[in-house]
């Protein structure tokens, strides 16, 4: 494909995220605009990964962003490899907020994106994957009112739902998301993408994070209360009943007692829309009759666990006794962007 990279749209751990334009597009299959994600060797196992998935996960759902291909450059000397994902040019759900200075969205508007992401997430899962990295800047919004979830480069079959024995303790996705199997167990299944979903949405409503953290804290402290004892994260007060409940479902610290996408898609909260002068009316979420399997298919090989490893200790007798263990100088790399903390 022949293509021009315009300006960088945005930055994350593994890549830069430019616009792109094709510059041969007589047949039209391509669209004017492009968002192409690019990496150095570095991040290329990542991008390798989100292509894959998204191969897997195919072209049949709305709420999923859609891969329009890969190559490779050599750009000032250095080897780029990049994946063109269909542009989204409202930006990120995170960019967005960002610009109501800590104010939220408007419970309407915070139900009708959480039905986008569930019926992208139950795709998913369906399929027999977890998204592992779902938060704020991950969720896109387009011109044409859709909200898709981007940004597979962390996702891994729901097969390998624990991370692998022998590698030590393990943290994917960004601290303040995480579900507290993934803190106590290196649990990483559909459940916690669930958990992820709850945070999301205190954050859309509340424009506040579901976890009080204040930059400078202590990362430990929150790892054990994300992961020992019975706090939860915040639940706004100003949220509808409904909206309150929906949380409920997502932050259940059993992950197996917590509900899953498919389930949430059924409750009050995204399956009534509030319309502007406060009356209900039921609005389309139906369940989809997908031709795809409820359960996972195939192991699916994960080509690069990209992660952070404390030694060779990997049986713990209690979640104290892992969270503990996270607090070992032996953790490189924690990284505070934009107030987030993200542990790779
Ligand atoms: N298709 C797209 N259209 C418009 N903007 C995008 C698109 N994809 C990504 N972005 C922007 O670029 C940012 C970084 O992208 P992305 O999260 O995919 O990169 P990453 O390197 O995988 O980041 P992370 O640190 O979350 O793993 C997003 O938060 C978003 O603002």
């Amino acid at each position: 494909m022949e293509w021009v990279r315009g300006e960088t749209i945005g930055y994350g751990t593994f890549s830069t995220v430019s616009l792109a334009t094709p510059s041969n597009n007589d047949s039209g299959e391509l669209p004017p605009f492009m968002a192409v994600k690019s990496a150095d060797s570095y991040g290329a196992a990542s991008l390798a990964n989100e292509k894959s998935v998204l191969d897997k996960l195919g072209d049949d759902c709305d709420e999923i962003v859609r891969c329009l291909g890969e190559n490779r450059t050599v750009e000032n000397g250095e080897e780029m490899h990049n994946l063109f994902l269909e542009y989204a040019s409202r930006g990120s759900l995170a960019s967005n907020l960002k610009k109501l200075n800590g104010q939220g969205l408007p419970e309407s508007t915070v139900r009708r994106h959480t039905g986008s992401v569930l019926r992208g997430l139950r795709h998913i899962h369906a399929k027999g994957f977890a998204h592992c990295d779902l938060k704020l800047e991950n969720i896109l919004l387009f011109g044409d009112g859709a909200v898709k979830i981007a940004d597979f480069g962390l996702a891994r079959g729901t097969e390998e739902v624990t991370a692998s024995i022998g590698e030590g303790v393990q943290i994917r996705g960004t601290l303040l998301y995480m579900a507290p199997e993934s803190v106590n167990d290196n649990e990483y299944g559909s459940e916690a993408d669930v958990w992820a979903l709850g945070c999301a949405v205190v954050e859309m409503f509340s424009g506040q994070t579901a976890w009080s953290f204040k930059e400078g804290s202590n990362f430990m402290s929150l790892l054990i209360r994300i992961g020992v004892g019975d706090e939860l994260p915040m639940i706004p007060m100003d949220l509808s009943e409904q909206g309150r409940d929906f949380l409920s479902k997502c932050f259940v610290k059993d992950p197996k007692k917590r509900w899953t996408a498919e389930m949430l898609l059924n409750h009050p909260f995204v399956a009534v829309d509030l319309d502007t002068d406060g009356s209900e009316e039921a609005f389309a979420v139906q369940p989809k009759t997908e031709d795809v399997s409820t359960s996972p298919r195939c192991p699916f090989e994960f080509p690069d666990w990209v992660s952070v490893s404390s030694g060779s200790q990997t049986q713990f007798d209690s979640a104290e006794e892992r969270v503990a263990s996270l607090a070992t100088d032996l953790i490189p790399d924690w990284s505070v962007v934009n107030n987030w903390v993200t542990v790779r």
